[in-house]
């Protein structure tokens, strides 16, 4: 049996997540949580002739959607209205990611945990946090989605050189998943010939991409299909390599650490950062190996020097919601 559960599965994330994740074949039963609409959601997607199951659990319901899950994926939380930073969503989204990992602390200790709800940089230290408090954490099997970096680098790279093939181009994004965080490194796309005006514009639009979609959306939130495409490519590759046993499958996501003490023990020393967005090889168990880092330009040595206090700042923010907190 593999159970994954999206936890609010009926917003603007959720639903087309849940729509590509009906389509897998390694998922035998989908499970649609949320605070609204969840059981129309999940009656709509059950005539879907594909062979999971799928069941809606609404408010009063979490255990029974978490219960002996394979993979949670958490989209719940609000998105962006213009002028907003994504640090301006911890107010509300650090408590709903808080309970939701006090839930799989309680129903599905060993899940593999894919975080979509921002501030990823803070969110993912909340829910480490927590299962760390329960005594359940692995570092191996907890996930910031940051693949929309990822998608968004190759398309955009596209748009400027169309000898880049989007689709086969996967382009590493290290750092973490807001503004000056972000950072691509399209020195390594192979065969690449930006000019220095390009490279800085593409980066520019890789690291605001998400504030392109919050500013045309004006007011009706952030980025729900391409995010719902990422998410999905991520979680089939989660899939792949623990319930396929596909070796050798490689994303960029934000991670603790200490899912590769040995690899990482020398960018900890120099950096002093407990999570950071890499290349990640995945095997049974979730993260089989952090690669090391790849040759930076100069000017991506500058990208890393700007991000790593930002991110520092994040971090810290996000592990205190819980640490600080004796409640939990
Ligand atoms: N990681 C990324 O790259 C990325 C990309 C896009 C959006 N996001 C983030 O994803 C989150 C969701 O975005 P959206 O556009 O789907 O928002 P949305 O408002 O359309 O949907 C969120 C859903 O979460 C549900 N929800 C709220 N509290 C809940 C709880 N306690 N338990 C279960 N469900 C709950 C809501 O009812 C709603 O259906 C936002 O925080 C957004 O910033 C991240
Ligand atoms: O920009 C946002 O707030 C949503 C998401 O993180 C994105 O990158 O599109």
């Amino acid at each position: 049996m593999v159970k994954v559960t999206i936890c609010g599965a009926a917003g603007g994330i959720g639903q087309p997540l849940a729509l590509l994740l009906k389509q897998s074949e390694l998922i035998t039963h989908l499970a649609l949580y949320d605070v609204v609409n969840a059981l129309g959601v999940a009656a709509d997607l059950s005539h879907i002739n594909t062979r999971s199951n799928v069941t809606g659990h609404g408010k009063e319901d979490m255990d029974e959607a978490l219960k002996n899950a394979h993979t949670v994926v958490i989209p719940a939380g609000v998105p962006r209205k213009p002028g907003m930073t994504r640090d301006d969503l911890f107010k509300i989204n650090a408590g709903i990611v808080r309970d939701l990992a006090a839930g799989i602390a309680k129903n599905c200790p060993e899940a593999h945990v894919l975080i979509i709800s921002n501030p990823v940089n803070s969110t993912v230290p909340i829910v480490c946090e927590v299962l760390k408090k329960h005594g359940v954490f692995n570092p191996k099997k907890v996930f910031g989605i940051s693949t929309l970096d990822v998608v968004r680098s190759s398309r955009f790279a596209f748009e400027i050189n169309n000898a880049i093939d989007p689709q086969s181009t996967r382009v590493t994004v290290i750092g973490g998943h807001s503004g000056v965080t972000i950072v691509p490194v399209l020195s390594q796309i192979p065969g690449q010939t930006f000019t220095k005006e390009q490279l800085e514009a593409l980066t520019h639009r890789i690291q605001y991409g998400g504030d392109e979609v919050v500013k045309a959306k004006d007011g009706a939130g952030s980025a729900t299909l391409s995010m719902a495409h990422a998410g999905a490519r991520f979680t089939n590759v989660i899939l792949q390599a623990t319930v396929a046993g596909k070796a050798g499958l490689i994303e960029s996501t934000f991670v603790n650490l200490e899912a590769d003490p040995e690899s990482t023990a020398g960018f900890r020393a120099k950096t002093h950062l407990d999570y950071f967005a890499q290349d990640v090889e995945f095997g049974r168990e979730g993260v089989s190996k952090i690669l090391p880092l790849p040759t930076l330009s100069d000017y991506e040595q500058l990208l890393l020097g700007a991000a790593i206090p930002e991110l520092k700042v994040n971090i810290i923010k996000g592990a205190a919601f819980i640490t600080d907190d004796a409640k939990i």
